[in-house]
Formats: C-alpha cells, structure tokens, sequence
C-alpha cells in the first residue's frame, strides 16, 4: 500500500540546506506531530510539503504524485493548512470563514450551493460552534477561532490537513480540545493531521507519530518510540527558562526529575553540569567527582549546592 505522504531523500532550505537526507512517510488516519526548537525549519518543512518552497534535493509525494508536477489546485485538493498566524478577515462570520473552504472548488465567484451549505452546517455541529455561526471572527474566543479556521480546512474536503502551531496562545483546556479534535478527524474520518507545536509535552498524548528535526536531521516514528530512544526529549531541560542555567545530570522518574529540575532553575542562574542527583525514593545522593551526600528536602539540596558552589568560587 503506498503511503499518502512519502518523503525520500529530501533535502530543505534556501541558499544553504536547514534539514536534509528527510526519509519518512505518514499515512491517512495518522497523527503526526512536528516538533523541533525555533528556526530549525519546520515552516519550512510545512512550505515544502505544499509546494511552496524549491526543494534542494530529493522528492515529496503526495498520494504517489510529486509535488512539483501538481499544480496549486491539486495540491489544495490533497492539502488543507491552517496557519496560527492567519489574518482574520475584517466582518467575516464564522459562516463565511469556514465558507471560503470551498473556494478551492469554484471559480473566483461563487455562490455555494444546497449540498455545500449542509455541509457547513455539519462542520458547524461536529466543531460545536453552531451557535456562533452568525458571529463575528473578531468577537470568538481563541480556542472558537482555532476552531474555526479548522472549519474552513474541513470545507475544503482534502483528506490531509497540516496545521502550524494550533495550541499557540489557547488555555489548557481549550488546548486538549482542539487536540482531541484533531486526533477525531484522523480517526474517525481517515483524515492525515500534520501539526507542528511548542506544547509537544501535551500533544505528544494525541500523536501517532513524531517528527523531530534536529542537528539538520529529521528523526520519525513512533511519538513513544522516539522519545524512548532519545533521553534529551525527556530530559526536562527542553523547558529551560533560564539562559545562564545548565542542570546537573538528574536521574530520576519523569515527575521527580522535572520538579528537581524546576526548583534548580528558579534557584540557581549558574552552571551545575559538574553535580550528579540521583533520585531513591526516601532520598536524594548528590555527587561530583569529589563530593558526596545525601539529602531529602529540595531545600537542603539547595543549601547544600550553595555551599559547594561558595567553596569552588573561593578556589
Ligand atoms: N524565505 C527565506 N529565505 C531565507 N531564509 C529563510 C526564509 N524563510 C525562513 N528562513 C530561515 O530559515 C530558518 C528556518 O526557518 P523556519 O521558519 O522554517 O523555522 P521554524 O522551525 O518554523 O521556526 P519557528 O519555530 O520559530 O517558527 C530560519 O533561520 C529562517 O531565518
């Protein structure tokens, strides 16, 4: 069975390459998560994906088609993108909004006709945004507006939908909604959902799949997979707040060592990579290549830190 999103030995970028040697595939009804720190090429990635950007090397195919043989059309007909940054259009209603869906599918004037409209009406019912149907986007709530522009993906019937950062700016809650929106569309319409994130913590739970770019390489699999067999993702340092911080190595269940690593952070703007914690269960050893102790609060461990520190700053 051919895969509808197959990549092979791709090659993305401008003049110089951002990611390269891209081998991967997603099929219809799969959740893929992209994921990666800023400015690595996911946009990128996305753009190239739709045709919008040359490739360097390599091809993108599309349902067995390369991209570059399908025109704008075609391609619109395979691929639906919702792009958090979109401009919201001035006295647009959330009808009209999720109307220009079917835009792909006329000429440049059109009116939609009975079968279009029903349809609009169901996209409404399925995203529970029927009753603002008549609303301005201007007057929605973030998470509704999100909604809405997925409406307007929806409308336009192509079985891949790609989405850059949909969770940006929403609370928790409106944030797990459209995850288990998404995760919906794949599932019970056979529908591919491509998204890239900051919160990949949190969507990593809806994904099939993840597609990491790193050091100019895409690493793809299994979402657990993946995180399994590289420990960085799951090494809570990917949240670092604080640029003149670095941890210590912390050996620890996920829960243990993403508070030990929170608490460092809030306390300490220096470089503890010569520190060693290790989490067991009633206590915590604390060691370098010339000191070892053990603690149970996270408040000694801070004294005890200081100390260490103050000492090494006199010598
Ligand atoms: N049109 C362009 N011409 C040249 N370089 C570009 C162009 N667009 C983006 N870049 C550069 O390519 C790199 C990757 O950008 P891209 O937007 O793909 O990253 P990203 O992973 O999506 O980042 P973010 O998470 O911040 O959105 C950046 O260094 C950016 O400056």
């Amino acid at each position: 069975m051919s895969k509808f999103l197959e990549i092979k030995q791709l090659t993305i970028g401008y003049s110089n390459p951002l990611v390269s040697g891209i081998d991967s595939s997603l099929e219809l009804g799969e959740v893929g998560l992209l994921i990666g720190n800023n400015g690595i090429g996911k946009t990128t990635l996305i753009k190239s994906i739709l045709g919008q950007n040359k490739l360097l090397n390599g091809e993108i195919l599309i349902n067995g088609k390369a991209i570059q043989e399908l025109d704008e059309n075609q391609i619109a007909q395979q691929i639906a993108i919702v792009f958090s940054k979109a401009e919201i259009p001035d006295n647009y209603t959330v009808t009209d909004l999720i109307s220009l869906g079917k835009y792909i599918h006329y000429p440049y004037y059109f009116q939609l006709n009975e079968a279009d409209k029903k349809e609009i009406t169901e996209i409404l019912r399925k995203l529970n945004l029927s009753e603002f149907e008549n609303k301005k986007l201007t007057e929605l709530s973030d998470g509704n507006l999100q909604k809405a522009f997925i409406g307007r993906a929806l409308a336009q019937n192509s079985p891949f939908i790609i989405l850059d950062e949909p969770t940006t700016h929403l609370d928790e809650e409106n944030k797990l909604m459209i995850l288990s929106l998404l995760r919906n569309l794949a599932k019970n319409e056979n529908k591919l959902i491509l998204f890239s994130s900051h919160d990949w913590r949190l969507a990593k739970e809806f994904a099939d799949k993840i597609w990491w770019i790193k050091d100019q390489k895409l690493i793809s699999g299994i979402a657990e997979e993946v995180i399994l067999s590289h420990p960085e993702l799951s090494q809570p340092t990917i949240l670092n707040f604080n640029q003149s911080f670095f941890p210590p190595m912390i050996d620890a269940p996920e829960l243990e060592k993403e508070m030990m690593f929170s608490y460092l952070q809030k306390n300490f703007d220096k470089d503890l990579r010569k520190f060693k914690l290790t989490f067991k269960n009633d206590f915590w050893d604390l060691n370098s290549d010339k000191f070892y102790d053990n603690y149970h609060t996270f408040q000694e461990i801070k004294q005890a830190l200081e100390k260490l520190l103050d000492t090494r700053d006199i010598n």
